[in-house]
């Protein structure tokens, strides 16, 4: 796993040219052709990746662990500098000019900066003054970050006192207090309990909303459908697809997913096959149309004892995921 603990990356200078307004939909980050390969390792980290992150949109760039996207984070930030491809940020050559590049680009990084001394009302404020914010919008606008996090309780708490996961929201509010032509956030809700994960999820959106184009990197399939416009699917370095949720999951429309568990699962009806299967458990994709007459079967199956349990949903991203993963696990083995 990587991270940057080196120095605070989402603190830009507080000179320096501001922001440029982006019109939504133009296009603030394009990268193009990435390849990273690190010394000494067999296989590229980041495989001929090229994403493109607009105004008013989140990007999302979902892959497990080790898929390559921090990797490509530290090169849109110019901590690491690309193998070859290209990377422009609000139009800026990122690659020759990562400082300048870097001035509208906020991150949040995987690995939280210490505020220790500070509260977390203190800590955004801060960083809303040094990036230049005018002192009462500061003020204002890191109330309404704390507010919509529902960290009230813990807004004037010394850092030493705080948890992981209000530092965690802690650090979004840091990066968003001021607004920033891309907002890269590096799996925020991490240690994030699930009921502020969805305050945190409507407040990504809503940066989206006030103009920037936001980076959310998460191994959170969930997160992904609850959050993003746009989706790469990254897998050991490569990009396995790209587009809407809704574009990605469009040849499962359509189609529900029986899930059976049981010691001694029973014959399927007619037409249907099981997508996995173990000896007690079975995942069968059902036409939609098939719907009710599948429930009258596996409610018959379970009075009768022959499945313990079993759930009807409609096919999700998640499947989409797993099926574009497992599909390229099976071409790679
Ligand atoms: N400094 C490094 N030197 C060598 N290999 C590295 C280095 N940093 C990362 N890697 C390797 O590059 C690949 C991609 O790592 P990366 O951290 O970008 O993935 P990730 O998708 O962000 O994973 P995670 O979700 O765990 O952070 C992994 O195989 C990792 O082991």
């Amino acid at each position: 796993m990587s991270s940057y603990t080196s120095h605070p990356p989402h603190l830009p200078p507080p000179t320096g040219p501001s922001p440029s307004e982006p019109h939504p939909g133009n296009i603030v980050l394009e990268v193009s052709n990435l390849v990273k390969r690190y010394r000494r390792s067999a296989h590229p980290a980041n495989d001929d990746i090229s994403l493109t992150a607009r105004a008013g949109r989140v990007l999302g760039v979902l892959g497990h662990n080790g898929a390559g996207k921090t990797t490509v984070v530290n090169q849109i930030v110019g901590l690491l500098r690309p193998t070859s491809g290209s990377i422009r940020v609000g139009g800026i050559d990122a690659v020759a000019h990562p400082a300048r590049a870097r001035e509208i680009v906020a991150v949040q990084a995987q690995a939280n900066v210490p505020i220790t001394g500070l509260s977390p009302r203190k800590a955004v404020e801060l960083v809303g003054r040094i990036r230049g914010g005018e002192p009462s919008t500061v003020t204002r606008r890191t109330g309404e970050l704390l507010d919509a996090l529902d960290l009230g309780p813990w807004a004037d708490t010394p850092a030493e006192k705080i948890s992981g996961g209000i530092a965690r929201l802690t650090a979004f509010c840091m990066t968003v207090v001021q607004p920033s032509s891309l907002v890269i956030l590096d799996e925020p809700t991490n240690d994030v309990d699930p009921a502020r994960r969805r305050l945190l999820w409507a407040a990504i959106r809503d940066t989206a909303a006030r103009g920037a184009a936001v980076l959310l990197v998460t191994h959170n399939v969930r997160e992904a459908e609850r959050t993003v416009d746009d989706l790469v699917v990254l897998d050991r370095g490569r990009v396995l697809a790209t587009g809407t949720p809704a574009q990605l999951t469009a040849h499962t429309r359509g189609e529900l997913l029986l899930e059976l568990d049981g010691e001694h699962l029973p014959e399927l009806p007619h037409g249907l096959r099981a997508a996995t299967e173990t000896a007690a458990q079975a995942t069968v994709p059902v036409p939609a149309a098939r719907g009710a007459e599948v429930v009258a079967w596996a409610q018959a199956a379970v009075e009768q004892g022959q499945i313990e349990r079993f759930a009807l949903t409609p096919a999700s991203l998640e499947d989409t995921y797993l099926e574009l993963v497992g599909a390229g696990t099976e071409v790679a083995a």
